[in-house]
């Protein structure tokens, strides 16, 4: 028989604050709940502050990058205090900490990039000189290969905040997840969703990960029921693809793997941070080559890219 949490202690799901992450935490719970058919109350969703929702004046690449949205809620995981945590895989560094894992990904949202203005429909309408708002390395990095025409700004904060920029005229033009949005049941703030082709997402983007300490065979017999076997062997390429690069959040990473016909599809791209070099490159493989393929493609761009590559911008 499956263990299951005793009565008189919920689960605690631990999660960020933001209204995204908040959505995440929930639709894990419902899903945890009608897989093993349990009243919403065996669940507490426990808020965990972290140094990246407690700094939000200065860019992410100045006060450490990959880490600082999980930190505390991963030392929050191995001291107890939680018995999961629910996370954007995006934000996740490629290594997670001795003692815990995360092997349960649910299904995965759209991956794309949606294009929000209050102005403009798409990237191509956007006039030489729009100050287009984003601190993602990767999309301003693509965005200044494809325009160089434009003014790139930092933009910072979440979902709501960003919004509230463009309103108050700081950019004209953002980019924010469809994921996200979608799992605000906000997609229509999106003018566009962008074709993979067009701009590459980021490793992980859509994808939401369960983490656990890896001694706990409740979490994972109870995590077990509502992994996604699909979104697993995705995510397996494209993180092996970051891990070969750098899991470091400073250079212009993209990767997205998709699954045709029962083949594992992986395409990647990296870029010089002011756009003014792209590399990029695909494999095809069985779906549980992932982890391979997602190396070998990496071995394969960063000779192509040669030494410096990333530097001196
Ligand atoms: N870097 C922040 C972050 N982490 C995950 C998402 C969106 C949801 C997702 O990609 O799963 C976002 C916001 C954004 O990029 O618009």
């Amino acid at each position: 028989m499956t263990q299951m949490p005793d009565p008189t202690r919920p689960l605690k799901i631990g999660t960020r604050g933001s209204m995204l992450a908040l959505a995440q935490a929930h639709e894990t719970r419902d899903r945890l709940a009608a897989a093993h058919g349990l009243p919403g109350e065996a669940f507490d969703i426990v808020v965990i502050k972290t140094t990246g929702d407690r700094i939000t004046d200065r860019p992410l690449k100045e006060i450490g990058g990959k880490g600082l949205f999980t930190r505390e809620i991963e030392d929050a995981l191995l001291a107890g205090q939680i018995d999961i945590a629910v996370h954007s895989m995006k934000d996740m560094p490629t290594l997670q900490p001795e003692g815990l894992v995360i092997d349960c990904l649910l299904p995965r949202e759209d991956v794309r990039d949606a294009f929000v203005s209050p102005h403009f429909a798409s990237i191509p309408e956007l006039p030489a000189g729009t100050v287009v708002g984003t601190s993602s390395l990767r999309r301003r990095a693509q965005l200044a290969h494809r325009r160089p025409d434009l003014r790139l700004v930092e933009f910072r904060g979440n979902v709501q905040t960003r919004l509230k920029k463009l309103d108050e005229g700081v950019a004209a033009a953002t980019f924010l997840a469809m994921a996200g949005l979608s799992r605000l049941g906000m997609r229509e703030v999106a003018r566009d969703a962008i074709d993979p082709a067009e701009m590459l997402p980021a490793v992980a983007q859509g994808a939401i990960g369960v983490e656990r300490r890896q001694g706990d065979i409740m979490a994972a017999s109870l995590l077990a029921a509502i992994h996604h076997v699909d979104t697993g062997y995705r995510i397996a390429a494209e993180r092996a693809f970051l891990t070969r690069l750098d899991g470091s959040c400073q250079t212009p990473i993209a990767g997205l793997a998709e699954i045709r016909k029962n083949r594992l599809l992986l395409r990647g791209e990296i870029l010089r941070p002011d756009g003014s070099a792209a590399i990029s490159g695909h494999r095809e493989g069985g779906l549980d080559e992932g982890a391979s393929m997602g190396a070998d493609l990496a071995e394969e761009l960063l000779g192509r890219a040669g030494e410096g590559f990333f530097d001196g911008v």
